[in-house]
Formats: structure tokens, C-alpha cells, sequence
């Protein structure tokens, strides 16, 4: 492993010591002779920041000398998960702190557990937002990431006999060493208000005068790359009550409201919105995404003007991403500034827009494109509503001299939704103004030509691309799972994947051979089994460990798994002594939070419950079968499970999973796949070929005319079977599961749990079969890690830096 050299902070274990002891002394102010796991671990993350703060200024300054163009990555969500072990391994000093702390009579890795997850997001797009922050780093682009400092991250899962209750993340609770609040880095956020002419040397402006002012607070999180000094920072915005605007109130004497409006100022950064289904509509929810999307662009521009004295250069300098629509308001605010602040006149500014943002989004269906109804974006943002008009009134007038008086189209492509609500499209402003436009994997972007965007498609075919996700393979390997990246830099000879992923493919070579075989079966059978003991559920050693994990939506098919289980409960009941002989142990593992006001996910979870406690409770099936469900998932669960699991399920109907993100995970960790053709899935077989992985399901171009049978549609008898066992309250509370049968009926069946049975099942049984033929299973895991390279969040990086963002590495001396 590789260290640095930190010119001032030394790495030798005494140092080190000293530093930790230091800081629990002058830090965590408690006596060097008495103190706790907990307050080891702060001390343990100062020192470490310590040196991540070494390298990050070093970037700084070799940034600001060489002037290069930078990124600026907008997310309204990072899961950022832990930080500890990710940094020490990225700085390439774990081995030394966790030498130096073994002779201060702590264990690293029991250290590392005091850490709590920092849950800033929901699910796929808000990890992928954190995985590519580590490839920016370590592939050393110069590029800053601007999100949100939630005071309550992703709510706690709490299971209470069987059904989710939601608990407030207040994860600030005991500080954050791995933030820096910068008090000097503030900005003015305003609301509301009206907007009025004014003209200023002959020329008239637009000036808005708002009726509410808060403050952005910007925080630092570092974020090192891995085997490079440079060190980027991930700056999130806490809103404050600004000065400006209470003085008077104070003096009318009615100060508690005084105090409690200015309470209101900090509701707006305080809680991350735990829906990823769609846009609540919900003004607080406006008001964030607009407050970290102003101050992003203030502080992008004054970076800018700090060297530049006008804008000639901006599109050459800046790139702004759009993860997904949610920050799209940074377009029309880029442009109030332009017009309304830097005067730089309408085409101007515009010809700038055009230049400098590009939009990927991580949706497949039309419905979940975020509309903004116009009254509220009038009241909350009236400039920005002019503007708007104004971007779609130029629109609207060229699309009418390129296609003609088309009402229909003219109707489907205007960033206004005419109707009894008149809504803002955020989907059409971000592809009207932006020059790329990215789905998430190459099936995604057929979908976004022939469906979701269509008109667009057919008007600018040039900028529809797809750049494939990925996943960093620091975390997912080398934090989450040492024994197999040590495993795989032995057998590979080099330490050199883990920064050049596609070395992996030389796995290949050793797919056959036996030693390595013997080496992977020891390092794949991980600790899973605690996890089963966290859920009390006695397993067997050799069963095949099952995983299930991601939010729960009917599209990702949680349900058609339950149901499975149920069926192969049903059948080894049914069977005689001899063929239970036959049966692969199962454990199944489902873990996954469903959206508060998601009632249908809910009746998952808990019908997966009450299927656990049938089947687990059953003496006759013994470790035979076993459901755990893992409450909570988040990412350093995530690190505990997909290193132990053998197989893994992503059952999406087709067409209906962008691309999927946690498959990769799997995949470079060996684990097999069970999945639909769908999303990223496609290019995965292509990587390491359909006959090591277990495919089942209809394809995207069955799934439209399956879905027109309606009634008609054909199911398997046991899928009828399954179903029925739940309405007769086989596992209780028919009553309450009615509604969950009703939807897989027949002809209701939108999601085709009951189409897809059969061959979901042939699928299950194939992969019985071959992990009864270990050497045959443990070639396809070889396999399955082997040709993972592409799946890397480094070649999805260098994708969008090439071909969408126009940057070039800009690597610090070391
Ligand atoms: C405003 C509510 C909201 C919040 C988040 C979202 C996300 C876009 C949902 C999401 O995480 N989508 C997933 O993004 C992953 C990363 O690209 C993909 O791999 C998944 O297929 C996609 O479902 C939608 C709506």
C-alpha cells in the first residue's frame, strides 16, 4: 500500500499516537488516560481529517495556479454512508493508524463501527452522486460537488412487529468531524417579493425585491482520491436566519416570533424529503432545492470573477451537471444573474446557458418527471417564472418555424403544462437549455428516444447520449471486502486495479484453476452469517446465501421474490424425505426502505414478515429455507451484506429500472446475478456472457403486448397457488393483504409478477443446480468479478469528462 509523503503530518506510529492522543486531549477534551470507543473514534477522525486537510489545500492551490476548466456536480442527494475507513484506505495510511491505535490498545475496525452512516439521499442516484465524487478525485479532475447539509438524513427503519415505522436521522447529533463549517463562506438566498423595472444608464432591468432573506452557510467535506495527493471538496449549504431583514422586529418588541421566523430560515436545509418516487409540490420542498441551487451559482461566480473580469471565458472555464431535474432551477437562476445582475443582455447570456450545463436523468417513466405547479413558482420565485416564460416564448417560436403549427407536439414539448393546474416541466426546461442530455445506461436512452423524450429526440437527436454507471470499486472491494481485494492483487500480481479496474479481466486466466478456486470458496463464504444471527435466525453453513437488497417500488418486483419463497416453502413441505434431500438450503436476505406515504411497499415489508416467521417458526422445513429481513438499509449495511452473498436479485420488469447500481456492487464481488434483461443488466451479459448469470422474464419489447392481454394473460397455476395461500390468510391478515393480490391479479397485473413467474422460477432452479456444482459456481464468480471492469463509476467518470464536460485531470505534485 502506498503513502504519500505529508509534508508536515508524519504517518510513523508514534507520531500518529501522539497526534490521536492530542486530539483526544485538545479535541474531544477528555483526559489522554480515560477515554471511550466513541471518543477514540472522534480523536482517531481528527487526525486523519488532519492530513486529508493537508492534501485538500494542496489541490486548492495547484487548482487555482493552473486555472483548469472545472466541474461542478449539482445533486440534491449524496450517500455518503461512512467516511473513516474510505479515507484512511484512499490516503493509503489504514495499515499505520490501525498499527498505531493496536498500540494504543484499540482495534481499528471496532473504531470504525462508532461511525454512523451520513444518509444524505434516497437510493441509486443519490450513492451514484458519492461513488462519482471518488472517481472525480482519484482520477484527479478538478470538480467541486454542491448538495445539501440535512440536518435529518434518510429516516431510521424501525420494524415494530413486522411493519416500518419511520424515526427521524438526526445524524449531526454528536458533530461531524469530517465537515468544515466555513463561516466566511455565506450568501444571501432570496424568496418571495416582487419584480419591478428599473433603468440604468438608458438601459431598462428587471430588479427583485424579495420578501424573505436567509443565509447559506457553506460546510466542506474533503473527498481524496485514491493513490493521488489531490483531495476535492463536496461543499454542502446549511440555510441560517440572515441578519439583514429581523433588526426591526426586534425593536416592535415581539421577539419570540422574531426568533421563531428566524428558526423557519433553518426548516429549509433541515430534512431530506424521503420520497423518490416524484415531487411532493410541497413549497418547503421548492424553497430547498432553490436555496442550494443559488447559492451554488453565487459562489461559482464569484470563484469565476475572483480571476476573471468578464465572461468571455465562462463556458470555457465551467461545466455545470444536472443530476437529474432536481437542481434544474440553477438554469434560470445562472440566467437571472446574467441579465439581471451582470447585464449581460438576453443572447448573450443564453448562448452562455447552452454552453455550460448538461442534464442526465435517472427516470424511465414520464410520470416521474418533476412538475412545478405556476402559482407556487410565481409566488416563491417570480423573476425566475418570468424568466422561464421567456426561455419557453423563444422556444415555442422555433419549434414553430421547424415543425409547424403541430398543436399536439407544440402542447408535449412547452416547458408549461397548460390545464386546470398550470405546471412548469423541468424535464423540458433542462433539455431545452442544456447542450447533453444522459441516461443511465444504453437501454435507458433507447427508452428516453422512443418514449420519454420522443419529440425532443426526433427535434435534436444530437444531444441524446448514455453514459452506463457505475460503481467505485475502493468502496465496494477494497473498504467492504479486504480478504478478496487482497485475493485479487495476488493473484493479479499488482496492487494496479484498484485505480485501473479493467486489470481485472486477468482473472480470467485463473477462472479454472483449482487453487484459486480453493482461495475464492474460503473468501466468498463471508460474514453473512452474523448478519443472520443480528435476525436470531439459525442458518446452515452451506446454504446458498440469497440477497435481495434496494428500495422497495412494485417495479423492482420485492413481491415476485416473496412470492418464490412462498412457492418453495410450499413445494419442500409437499416433499418426501428423499428429495428434501435435494433441496439447497436458502437463506434469503431482503433489505430496503419504502417511502413513508408508499402504502403498497409497506404491505411488502410486512407480508415478508409474516412469510419470515411462518417459514422460520416451521421445525418441519428446519435451515432448509430461512427470510431474513435486515432493517435499515443504508450503505455500511450495504458493505456488511454484498460481500457474503452468493446470489443476488434484480427482478425489475423490463423497462422499468434505469440502469440499477447495486448490481455492480455484486457482480465485482463475485456474487451471481438473478435478473431481468432490464436497465444496466444488458451490458452486464455482454461483459460476462449469459451463461454466468441466471436471466429470466420478458424482454422490453414483450412487455407492451403482455401488458394488452389484460385477463387474457396466461400465469402458471403456482403463481395462482401463491396467491391464493395469501388471501386465505395462510400467513394472517387477509384482510390487510387484499389489496397487494388485487394489484398481481390478472389483467391488473401492471409490473408482471404473475407473467414472469414461470421462468422466474426456471431461473431459481437453475441456480440450485449449479451451486450444488461448486467448481462450476465458483468459475462463474471468477468470471462474474473478471469482467466487471466496465462497471467502474473511473469509466463512467472519464466518459462524462470527455464527452459530456470537456475537462482534463489536473493532477497536484505529490
Ligand atoms: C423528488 C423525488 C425523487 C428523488 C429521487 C429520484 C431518483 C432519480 C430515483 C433514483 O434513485 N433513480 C435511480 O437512479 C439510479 C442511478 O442512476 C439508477 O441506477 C436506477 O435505475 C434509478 O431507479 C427521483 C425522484
Amino acid at each position: 500500500m502506498f503513502g504519500l509523503m505529508d509534508v508536515f503530518l508524519k504517518n510513523d506510529p508514534l507520531s500518529l499516537q501522539k497526534d490521536i492522543l492530542d486530539h483526544v486531549e485538545f479535541t474531544v477534551a477528555k483526559s489522554r488516560f480515560n477515554f471511550d470507543d466513541f471518543e477514540a473514534y472522534h480523536a482517531l477522525a481528527h487526525s486523519v481529517r488532519d492530513r486529508l486537510i493537508e492534501r485538500w489545500h494542496d489541490t486548492q492551490i495547484h487548482f487555482n495556479r493552473k486555472g483548469p476548466k472545472r466541474l461542478y456536480f449539482l445533486s440534491l442527494e449524496f450517500l455518503m454512508g461512512r467516511s473513516l475507513s474510505n479515507t484512511v484506505i484512499n490516503l493509503g495510511v489504514r495499515d499505520q493508524f490501525a498499527d498505531a491505535l493496536s498500540q494504543l490498545g484499540f482495534e481499528f475496525e471496532v473504531l470504525a463501527e462508532q461511525e454512523g452512516d451520513a444518509c444524505l439521499g434516497n437510493g441509486g442516484l443519490a450513492r451514484l452522486s458519492a461513488c462519482q465524487m471518488d472517481s472525480l478525485a482519484t482520477l484527479d479532475y478538478p470538480a467541486i460537488g454542491y448538495g445539501l447539509r440535512y440536518q435529518y438524513g434518510l429516516f431510521r427503519q424501525v420494524i415494530l412487529d413486522g411493519f416500518q415505522h419511520e424515526q427521524p436521522d438526526y445524524w449531526l447529533n454528536f458533530g461531524n468531524p469530517w465537515e468544515i463549517e466555513r463561516v466566511h463562506i455565506t450568501y444571501p438566498v432570496k424568496f418571495y417579493g416582487t419584480v419591478t423595472d428599473e433603468v440604468l444608464n438608458k438601459e431598462k432591468h428587471k430588479v427583485w425585491v424579495p420578501g424573505e432573506v436567509v443565509e447559506a452557510v457553506a460546510y466542506d467535506n474533503p473527498i481524496p482520491g485514491y493513490g493521488t495527493r489531490n483531495t476535492i471538496v463536496l461543499r454542502l449549504w446549511a440555510a441560517k436566519p440572515s441578519d439583514q431583514h429581523n433588526m426591526e422586529s426586534y425593536n416592535t418588541g415581539d421577539y419570540v416570533d422574531a426568533v421563531v421566523n428566524r428558526q423557519r430560515a433553518e426548516s429549509i436545509s433541515s430534512i431530506l424529503y424521503p420520497d423518490d418516487r416524484s415531487y411532493q409540490g410541497k413549497e418547503l420542498q421548492l424553497k430547498q432545492r432553490y436555496f442550494f441551487v443559488s447559492a451554488s451559482v453565487q459562489d461559482i461566480i464569484r470563484r469565476f470573477k475572483d480571476t476573471h473580469k468578464n465572461f468571455n471565458e465562462f463556458p470555457e472555464k465551467v461545466a455545470l451537471q444536472l443530476n437529474d431535474t432536481h437542481p434544474s432551477l440553477a438554469i434560470a437562476e445562472v440566467m437571472r444573474v446574467l441579465l439581471d445582475e451582470e447585464h449581460l443582455g438576453w443572447n448573450r447570456a443564453w448562448d452562455i446557458i447552452c454552453k455550460i450545463f448538461s442534464y442526465t436523468t435517472h427516470t424511465v417513466s414520464s410520470e416521474a418527471m418533476e412538475k412545478i405547479p405556476v402559482d407556487l413558482m410565481g409566488s416563491l420565485l417570480p423573476r425566475h417564472l418570468q424568466i422561464i416564460y421567456d426561455i419557453n416564448f423563444n422556444f415555442m417560436e422555433k419549434l414553430k418555424k421547424m415543425i409547424g403549427l403541430d398543436y399536439d407536439r407544440l402542447a408535449r414539448m412547452s416547458i408549461v403544462e397548460e390545464g386546470a393546474v398550470k405546471n412548469i416541466r423541468m424535464a423540458n426546461l433542462s433539455i431545452i437549455c442544456c447542450h447533453t442530455v444522459n441516461g443511465v445506461s444504453r437501454l435507458h436512452l433507447e427508452l428516453l428516444k422512443t418514449k420519454v423524450f420522443r419529440d425532443f429526440y426526433e427535434l435534436w437527436p444530437h444531444k441524446f447520449h448514455y453514459k452506463t454507471n457505475g460503481v467505485t470499486q475502493r468502496r465496494w472491494i477494497v473498504v467492504s471486502n479486504p480478504s478478496l481485494c487482497a485475493l485479487i492483487s495476488k493473484w493479479l500480481g499488482t496492487e494496479a486495479w484498484i485505480r485501473d479496474i479493467d486489470l481485472l479481466i486477468g482473472l480470467r486466466d485463473h477462472a479454472t484453476n483449482a487453487e484459486l478456486h480453493q482461495e475464492w470458496k474460503m473468501e466468498l463464504c463471508n460474514d453473512l452469517m452474523l448478519v443472520c444471527t443480528i435476525g436470531n435466525v439459525q442458518v446452515s453453513l452451506n446454504a446458498m446465501f440469497d440477497v435481495h437488497t434496494k428500495r422497495i417500488h412494485e417495479y423492482k418486483r420485492q413481491l415476485l421474490n416473496i412470492l418464490g419463497i412462498i412457492h418453495r416453502y410450499d413445494s419442500i413441505k409437499n416433499m418426501n424425505k428423499n428429495d428434501r434431500k435435494k433441496v439447497v438450503p436458502r437463506v434469503c436476505i431482503i433489505s430496503g426502505k419504502a417511502a413513508p406515504g408508499y402504502e403498497i411497499a409497506k404491505k411488502i415489508i410486512k407480508l415478508c414478515h409474516v412469510v419470515a416467521e411462518k417459514i422460520n417458526n416451521d421445525n418441519d422445513i428446519g435451515d432448509l429455507l430461512k427470510l431474513v429481513f435486515i432493517p435499515d438499509y443504508n450503505v455500511s449495511v450495504a458493505e456488511l451484506v454484498i460481500p457474503g452473498a452468493d446470489l443476488s436479485q434484480h427482478l425489475s420488469t423490463a423497462g422499468h429500472e434505469a440502469s440499477g447500481t447495486s448490481s455492480m456492487k455484486f457482480l465485482m464481488n463475485g456474487c451471481l446475478l438473478l435478473a431481468t434483461e432490464d436497465g444496466s443488466t444488458i451490458e452486464m451479459i455482454e461483459e460476462v456472457g449469459r451463461e454466468n448469470m441466471f436471466l429470466f422474464g420478458a424482454s422490453v419489447n414483450d412487455v407492451p403486448a403482455l401488458r394488452e392481454k389484460g385477463p387474457a394473460l396466461k400465469v402458471p397455476l403456482q403463481f395462482l397457488r401463491v396467491v391464493r395461500m395469501i388471501r386465505d390468510g395462510h400467513f394472517g391478515l387477509k384482510d390487510y393483504f387484499k389489496s397487494l393480490c388485487d394489484k398481481i391479479e390478472t389483467g391488473n397485473d401492471y409490473f408482471l409478477v404473475g407473467a414472469d413467474f414461470a421462468s422466474y422460477l426456471e431461473a431459481q432452479a437453475a441456480a440450485d443446480k449449479a451451486f450444488v456444482d461448486e467448481d462450476r459456481w465458483t468459475q462463474m464468480s471468477i468470471l462474474c468479478a473478471a469482467g466487471s471492469g466496465k462497471f467502474s463509476s473511473d469509466r463512467t467518470i472519464q466518459e462524462y469528462a470527455e464527452k459530456t464536460w470537456g475537462i482534463q485531470p489536473c493532477r497536484c505534485p505529490s
